[in-house]
């Protein structure tokens, strides 16, 4: 047999040089390290190129990058424990130092810092602009300009000769280059057949309020007005409008589509009603002489039919007296503009601010084309609520007389304790005090009805009125208490503020308001314009224990008698030593920021966003 033709060559292992030594062992393998190895191994699997293997390979590769992942996860929460560790360490520094620090502060310095809290989180609430304003960044810098001048005389008095008169009337006032006090009408360069009517009317000399006041708006500057109640506030902000709308009109003589000059802005209908038939008064007063053009007025309020204006719309308008909701719908239907608006009064300022109308605020200042005069005026003028609007005024003037939220020193004030089931028997004994005319105030709808129900009952001639009753009910019931027609009104407490009623003899606050503020309001309907009055107030164990101490210390502060039953009552800040400080909110000395009734029922209020809207009733 032939050998074949290939024969496989005999494989000659050849010793390895390097690693093979005689007596070393076959199975021998030099160490590699972990890492290398699986990539080895990775490798070699990868290429044997089987499916099943390349699988293998890639679960081998998923696991591994498992655990890497897994290790540096594990290493960050260590690091994360590490550093949370050291700041709880540190967090724990900083309270010890604070409290070491608290224990040294008096508790009347922990509660300032307290306030002080609040206060900042009050004061970042938004300014009040048109939010196009705020949105474009727009601010006004310099107050508006005024063709008015004082008298050279008043001109050429020294800062010292305006500091006395200031002393004398018991004004304070704040601001830059604040314009000089002015003591009668005349010399304020009032026309004279307007002088000669409020003379008519025993308006002779103006108030305190009127006489900075009213230079003041003259003068074109942003103010913020506090005076008590009664004090003439509303003169003091209507003249200014109407001798502005009087210029203008002198000037070009308006047509119809044009105005107003000015607006005039009331929380309710009641209080609109009211300074709108005084503008009317007055400008009429004006015109009759018949050197001055007749100055065109409209009343702009929820319940009415614009219809029935029409007649002031059909010419050109100057002034514009309402309520904001009702206002809203007349701009937004464009019935008038306020292209050439170029005066905002707002009357019982603090109360249109806070009570649910600031968004209504913003919204009608979004209406403006340029820069307004601004007017805020009020009995009580919390700092909170003054604070708050000196930032949306242009160098704003703070007149102001007497503390704000103080009451009216013409008022004879008288606090009862009558049992809740006794009130009403003692109430007719009451009204015995003196003669009528007599308000009687009560926090509850119902109690109203009751009240009124019982007293037409027992024979006195009452009418009743609140924020249910249809727009005729409200206006019958004003129209014939304030003609005299009826004796005796009773009131809920929110239709008290502003209203002006001719000598009110007796206030019955039948229901303590919770809120010294309103109490203020409230028996402010009597000891106006310079006239005595008193109030009644019942009070009993249902009235709570801070109110009655807000009412104690407003008791003292206008000298007044303090009844036994809340002479006993203590102050727990008494203890804590210091001078006792107004409530910043609401005013009330009885109490801190941090227990004030009012904050409460306003932070109540804006979480509920509740909008007053006086399409609903006014209050
Ligand atoms: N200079 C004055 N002299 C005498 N009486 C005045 C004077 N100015 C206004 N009055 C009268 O005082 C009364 C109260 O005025 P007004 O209603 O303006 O008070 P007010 O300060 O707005 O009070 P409230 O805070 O309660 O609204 C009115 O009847 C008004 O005619």
């Amino acid at each position: 047999m032939s050998e074949p033709a290939y024969k496989r060559p005999r494989i000659q292992r050849s010793p390895s040089p390097v690693y093979k030594l005689d007596d070393e062992d076959d199975s021998y393998e030099p160490y590699v390290p972990v890492a290398q190895r699986r990539q080895a191994k990775l490798a070699k699997l990868t290429s044997w190129g089987a499916n099943t293997d390349k699988d293998k390979a890639k679960r081998l590769q998923e696991e591994q990058d498992e655990r890497d992942d897994e290790e540096r996860e594990e290493e960050k929460r260590k690091e994360k424990a590490r550093k949370e560790r050291t700041l709880l360490m540190e967090a724990q520094e900083v309270h010890n130092r604070k409290a070491a620090e608290d224990a040294k502060k008096t508790a009347a310095e922990k509660a300032d810092e307290a306030d002080a809290e609040i206060l900042a989180a009050i004061a970042a609430r938004r300014k009040l602009a048109s939010d196009l304003e705020l949105a474009q960044g727009v601010q006004y810098t310099e107050p508006m300009k005024s063709s008015w001048r004082p008298p050279k005389f008043v001109r050429d008095r020294t800062p010292e000769e305006n500091r006395r008169i200031w002393e004398k009337h018991h004004i304070i006032v704040e601001g830059e280059d604040v314009p000089p006090p002015i003591e009668n009408f005349t010399d304020m360069k009032v026309p004279e057949p307007l002088v000669k009517f409020l003379k008519s009317k025993r308006i002779t000399k103006p108030t305190p309020i009127q006489l900075q006041g009213i230079p003041t708006a003259f003068s074109g500057r942003d103010m913020i007005g506090i005076a008590f109640t009664g004090s003439g506030k509303t003169l003091a902000f209507c003249l200014p409008l109407i001798m502005l709308a009087l210029e203008e009109e002198v000037r070009l003589p308006f047509i119809r589509g044009e105005g107003p000059v000015g607006v005039v802005l009331c929380p309710s209908r009641e209080l609109a009603t009211q300074t709108y038939e005084n503008v009317l008064i007055w400008t009429a007063a004006l015109a009759k002489d018949g050197r001055y053009p007749q100055l065109n007025t409209l009343l702009c309020i929820g319940g009415i039919s614009m219809g029935e204006q029409s007649h002031v719309l059909n010419k050109g308008l100057h002034i514009v007296v309402a309520t904001p909701g009702r206002l809203i719908d007349m701009l937004e239907k464009k019935r008038f503009t306020f292209d050439n608006c170029k005066y905002l009064c707002m009357d019982e300022a603090d109360r249109m601010i806070d009570l649910g109308f600031e968004e209504d605020v913003r919204n009608i200042m979004s209406f403006f084309k340029r820069q307004r005069q601004t007017l805020l005026f009020s009995a009580t003028m919390p700092r909170k609520i003054q604070d708050f609007a000196q930032q949306s005024l242009v160098k704003p003037v703070l007149v102001n007389v007497g503390r704000a939220g103080a009451a009216n020193l013409d008022v004879l004030q008288v606090v009862e304790y009558v049992k809740q089931e006794a009130k009403m028997v003692y109430l007719l004994e009451c009204l015995q005090k003196t003669p009528p005319p007599v308000i009687i105030f009560s926090e509850n709808k119902n109690e109203v009805d009751d009240i009124q129900e019982y007293l037409l009952l027992k024979g006195v001639e009452a009418v009743a009125i609140h924020g249910s009753k249809s727009q005729e009910e409200r206006q019958y019931a004003i129209k014939s208490f304030k003609s005299g027609a009826k004796d005796v009104m009773v009131a809920s407490g929110v239709a008290s503020k502003g209203l002006d009623f001719n000598d009110i003899q007796h206030v019955i606050i039948f229901s303590m308001p919770k809120e010294i503020e309103d109490y203020v309001h409230q028996i402010g309907r009597t000891g106006r314009s310079g006239k005595t009055g008193i109030a009644t107030t019942f009070v009993n164990m249902n009235t709570p224990e801070q109110t009655l101490l807000d009412l104690k210390y407003l008791l003292l502060e206008a000298g007044q008698k303090v009844p036994p039953f809340l002479e006993s009552i203590e102050d727990p800040r008494a203890a804590q030593g210091g001078m006792l400080k107004g409530c910043p909110v609401c005013g009330g000395l009885g109490h801190g920021i941090s227990n004030c009734p009012k904050l409460e029922d306003t932070q109540r209020r804006q979480m509920a966003s509740h909008r007053i809207s006086d399409d609903q009733g006014g209050y």
